[in-house]
């Protein structure tokens, strides 16, 4: 006799088979043998019950974004299922594997105006990659595994809706998973004659910089050794901070308006791109609009996407910058470089100088100067949308052993509480902080509910400014209007937290915070920070104003008063003397050459 197995039982075989050992949501009646096949797993399977489904969908992106694996989530019928579109739109927006299954009322209740009841297909039509209904019982681990390999393959949201009477009935036990057939793809090689005219681009040039995202991220040390040849300051994408070392002498950072000072005015000067493995939206708009571009790509659809190429590489990144490394000549420093490396310095030591700083409300500096000391090299971040994302890029010493996560491309606020809870239980010896803004937190604050359930020791870090203050930034610098609906109650988030079983501070000074972070080394409860934040906008990349050559002079004086930017240089002043010194070397060169060294 063949035995039999529920059909949520089946499921679930096949999603263990993919090594997923834990599943995001909230159990309905709609999803009740998917509970009770978590419950016969659970030495396999380990459920996490969030509390709002959107949390679920997060984290369940955020488990792929941090290991790369995917992530797996559920939704009742009706409302669960519709909870979950927000977080499968930040998978699919930044290109993650995610499987959700979406219950729906018993198949003979369909179609027929059931109670919680709807057409759940066309509500994931535009997320989804893979979206079907299972039309038979039998067929369900079939369905789930084909999802799978689809939400591999074409990395992104596979949604796949199980009536409940399928998930009941017993089917032969006889599936087999397509697990081990997966094998990982051959990375493509670059075309040498690309390669040979990509190298005489950049000798050619006066000033080439590298652009790269998460595509090379793999590739961190060949993207060092391109850099240090051919002499070419390194400026990521938002996402790709990390890759390198954030003190590497020749990282930038990243372009565009959360970008720190030095990798807005490089992409601005140089006069060649070397894009790696990145799609920035903004892309276009970011860098000096006269550059020559030469782009590396794996995916052809990426090539001349978001700005004119030059020279068009399909290949994988480390292949294709292993290949430069080896194809070219080591570069004399360019001026563009020399000054990059200066201009670094000076942006850096004036931030540095507010790391002390006692204004109260704090200033982020202080905060994140105890958080660079205090955070472990394997500590990970999960990093929420607003001026949080300026400051943590700006602010925080990012060494490549650490993780750190946001919303990218869809930047959806309430990212940080569900993928700090994917960071701990991906990995629970690791140290884990969630960073939000006061809006972002209250979104989907509950979570610190799942934290304590769990026994989460997460430091969750509140930036109470009492403002939306991105919009609020852009309200005032962009459509210069007046701040409309930005403004937020004042809350006391430690108490709200406490209520929630988690430890709870309220944070005003670097020392307070400095001995919050203290006393949270001896909790195992999750805790909440509430740190009573300046109102002081972020210094803005985007509408800098530093250079008299373009600015008038009262702009700057106001501009630098706002910012209290006095110690700040423009990289032209840079250009300036390093091109004076790269002068007067060549010239006592020639001198000692001729004789006349005066020695
Ligand atoms: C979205 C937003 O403006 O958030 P914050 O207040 O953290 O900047």
């Amino acid at each position: 006799m063949v035995q039999t197995i529920s059909g949520s039982d089946a499921v679930l075989k096949v999603i263990e088979s993919w090594g997923v050992d834990h599943i995001y949501g909230y159990p309905g009646g709609s999803y009740d043998s998917g509970m009770n096949a978590l419950y016969n797993q659970k030495d396999k399977i380990k459920f996490i019950q969030v509390r709002h489904e959107e949390a679920g969908a997060l984290a369940a992106s955020a488990d792929a974004k941090h290991s790369g694996k995917i992530g797996v989530c559920f939704g009742s019928a009706g409302p669960g299922a519709i909870h979950l579109l927000n977080g499968l739109y930040d998978a699919k927006i930044d290109r993650v594997p995610v499987l959700a299954m979406v219950a729906q009322v018993p198949s003979t209740n369909m179609n027929i105006d059931f109670f919680q009841a709807m057409n759940e297909e066309p509500a994931f039509n535009d997320v989804a990659i893979f979206n079907r209904t299972v039309m038979t019982a039998k067929s369900l681990p079939k369905v789930i595994d084909e999802a799978i390999q689809q939400a591999y393959e074409k990395r992104g949201v596979a949604v796949v809706t199980i009536p409940k009477d399928f998930g009941w009935a017993q089917i032969p036990d006889t599936y087999v998973s397509n697990a081990n057939t997966q094998i990982e793809p051959y990375a493509i090689e670059p075309d040498p004659v690309k390669i040979d005219q990509a190298v005489k681009m950049i000798q050619a040039a006066k000033g080439p910089v590298v652009y790269f995202g998460l595509g090379a991220k793999h590739a961190r040390k060949q993207l060092m050794k391109v850099s240090e040849k051919f002499k070419m300051p390194l400026i990521s994408s938002v996402l790709a901070k990390g890759v390198l070392d954030e003190d590497y002498p020749a990282y930038m950072g990243s372009t565009g308006r959360v970008a720190p000072k030095p990798g807005v005015e490089a992409a601005m000067a140089a006069d060649l791109i070397l894009w790696v493995g990145n799609d920035v939206p903004f892309a276009s708009m970011l860098f000096n609009p006269k550059a020559k571009v030469i782009q590396i790509d794996i995916e052809s659809t990426k090539l001349g996407k978001r700005h004119h190429d030059d020279i068009a590489i399909l290949a994988d990144a480390k292949e294709a910058l292993k290949a430069l490394y080896k194809a070219g000549k080591e570069r004399a420093n360019t001026p563009l470089y020399d000054a990059c490396l200066a201009n670094k310095k000076n942006w850096t030591d004036w931030q540095d100088s507010f790391k002390d700083s006692t204004e109260s409300p704090v200033r982020p500096e202080p905060i994140f100067d105890v958080l660079n000391k205090e955070a472990s090299d394997k500590a990970v971040f999960a990093v929420d949308v607003g001026n949080t994302n300026i400051n943590f890029e700006r602010l925080i010493n990012i060494k490549h052993t650490q993780k750190w996560t946001t919303s990218g491309k869809y930047a959806t606020m309430g990212w940080s509480l569900p993928a700090a809870i994917s960071a701990k239980v991906l990995y629970p010896d690791r140290d884990v902080y969630s960073l939000s803004g006061d809006g972002a937190f209250a979104m989907l604050s509950e979570e610190i509910l799942t934290q304590y359930k769990y026994k989460l020791h997460i430091v969750n870090i509140v930036f109470s400014n009492e403002t939306l203050g991105f919009i609020e930034a852009e309200q005032t610098d962009d459509s210069h209007q007046p701040l409309s609906g930005v403004d937020l109650p004042a809350t006391d988030w430690a108490k709200v937290a406490e209520g929630m079983g988690a430890k709870g501070f309220t944070v005003r000074t670097k020392a307070e915070f400095q001995a919050a972070i203290e006393a949270a080394k001896d909790t195992d409860l999750p805790v909440v920070i509430d740190v009573k934040l300046t109102h002081k906008m972020p210094f803005t990349t985007q509408h800098m104003t530093l250079d008299p050559a373009y600015q008038d002079q009262k702009q700057i004086d106001a501009f630098v008063k706002k910012y209290d930017a006095q110690a700040l240089r423009p990289l032209r002043d840079f250009l300036k003397e390093a091109k004076a010194a790269q002068t007067a070397k060549k010239q006592a060169a020639k001198d000692v050459k001729a004789g006349k060294s005066g020695k």
